[in-house]
């Protein structure tokens, strides 16, 4: 298990996206077994991303083959892209209300900032590495400096990286202060997930 520094834990969630989308509920299980925390799931709508994904009725009928697994994980979360919605405190209250937890995403043209007059809705705020659509994208370093900022301004809040994380990206992200990592492919590809997810936890513990 991951160390704890004030409350901010490191858990790693394993992005399906990359996955063998036939068989996804084996690869949820897979993934937990191998030490995942969270599963990442990446809703798309072909609207506000180039690419169509799954969509809830796909997450309702896979939520049952890991609720056992994660019963410690705590609540469920909903992130969701601030640059999609024209009114995020009501979209975090509903989201509150369904009993979830409220995560914002930014893209990588969305500065930091504007996700600060809502940070007070938020469980955690989510720093996209990559522009959100595809999954095995080159990890923009460049986004690192929104970490850093939010860490420093949030020392307790859950901080998310998510695109182009794996064993080369991850001590980056780590040092810059997130402290949930989405890994997609690095994870689902490998031949030893749970190594790369061991890893990936070590990282960011030790600069926890
Ligand atoms: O949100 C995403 C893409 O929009 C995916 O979660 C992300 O890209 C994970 O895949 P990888 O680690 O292969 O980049
Ligand atoms: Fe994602």
């Amino acid at each position: 298990m991951c160390e704890q520094q004030k409350q901010v834990k490191c858990k790693i969630g394993p992005s399906i996206l990359n996955a063998d989308l036939s068989n996804l509920e084996g690869a949820c299980v897979k993934m937990l077994d191998c030490g995942a925390d969270y599963l990442h799931l990446d809703v798309m709508d072909g609207h506000f991303v180039p690419n169509l994904t799954f969509g809830h009725p796909l997450v309702k009928c896979l939520r049952p083959k890991w609720i056992e697994p994660m019963a410690d994980a705590g609540a469920d979360q909903y992130t969701f892209h601030i640059e999609a919605t024209k009114d995020a405190p009501t979209l975090a209250r509903k989201i509150k209300e369904a009993g979830m937890k409220v995560g914002i995403g930014i893209k990588p043209g969305t500065p930091v900032e504007s996700v600060m007059p809502y940070a007070d809705l938020a469980d955690m705020i989510l720093v996209m590495t990559v522009e959100p659509g595809f999954g095995g994208q080159k990890f923009m370093a460049d986004m690192m400096p929104k970490v850093k900022y939010l860490r420093e301004k949030f020392p307790d809040m859950d901080i998310e990286v998510d695109g182009g994380v794996g064993l080369s990206t991850i001590d980056a992200c780590a040092k810059a202060g997130a402290n949930m990592i989405v890994s997609g492919s690095a994870v689902v590809k490998a031949e030893d997930p749970q190594s790369v997810i061991s890893q990936l936890r070590e990282s960011v513990v030790r600069a926890l």
